[in-house]
């Protein structure tokens, strides 16, 4: 049985995303609301400060036994001992991320065509993000959106934990559940809130009763 995921609220976080308030302080407030796994995905910083980010997030987030995963750069998650990384398409697949780092505990791998569910890759990744659910200002360079019909079909093709991801606010978190997603991933419906604990513990209860 594949599905043993723990993870319910993965927030994926970045500088930019906080709009100037403290990517740290953010952070900690999804975390104390209900977030229980957290990615950093900082696509315009240098090494340096993608490492240095990446170590203080770890720091604070190791006070509370929340796993990092670090977006796209095996040289930063093994530098900063993350938990795992986040691949997607136009990154090193899953299986050259296992011969390249045999401790890395957590792969993610974004699903964006049906194709890759009966190819390979899918075998070296601990998780599947649906990638996107629904379309979003976040990220746009994105192919299909999913929907939740798209989730209910994924769901039928694969045993493997499902992370949904794009476009998933209060709104619509449950039905996204209810379709198959094991998780939830959001950028804005946390890092943007006024309140981002508020924000945290009001999806962490829409999952838990989904
Ligand atoms: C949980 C989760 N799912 C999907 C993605 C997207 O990854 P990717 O397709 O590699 O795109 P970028 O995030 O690198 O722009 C993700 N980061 N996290
Ligand atoms: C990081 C990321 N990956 C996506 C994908 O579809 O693979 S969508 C996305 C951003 C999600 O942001 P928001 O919660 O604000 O919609
Ligand atoms: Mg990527």
């Amino acid at each position: 049985m594949e599905r043993q995921f723990p993870y319910k609220l993965y927030l994926v976080i970045s500088e930019e995303a906080c709009y100037g308030r403290d990517m740290l302080w953010v952070a900690e407030q999804a975390v104390k609301g209900g977030v229980d796994l957290v990615q950093i995905r900082e696509k315009n910083k240098n090494y340096s400060d993608f490492l240095e980010s990446s170590l203080r997030l770890k720091e604070m987030l190791d006070s509370y036994s929340v796993p990092l995963i670090v977006n796209d750069n095996p040289v930063v998650a093994v530098n900063c001992n993350a938990h795992g990384i986040h691949v997607g398409n136009s990154d090193i697949p899953p299986s050259e991320i296992k011969k390249k780092w045999p401790g890395c505990n957590m792969i993610g791998y974004s699903v964006e065509y049906m194709e890759q569910l009966s190819g390979t890759e899918i075998e070296f990744s601990d998780y599947l993000g649906v990638s996107p659910v629904f379309s979003t200002p976040t990220k746009t360079d994105t192919v299909t959106e999913w929907g939740l019909k798209g989730v209910e079909q994924i769901r039928t093709l694969t045993d493997k934990p499902l992370v949904a991801i794009g476009g998933i606010n209060q709104f619509n978190a449950k039905q996204v559940i209810q379709a198959g997603a094991d998780c939830l991933a959001v950028v804005s419906a946390i890092c943007a809130a006024d309140n981002p604990a508020k924000a945290a513990e009001t999806l962490r209860n829409l999952i838990e009763t989904a």
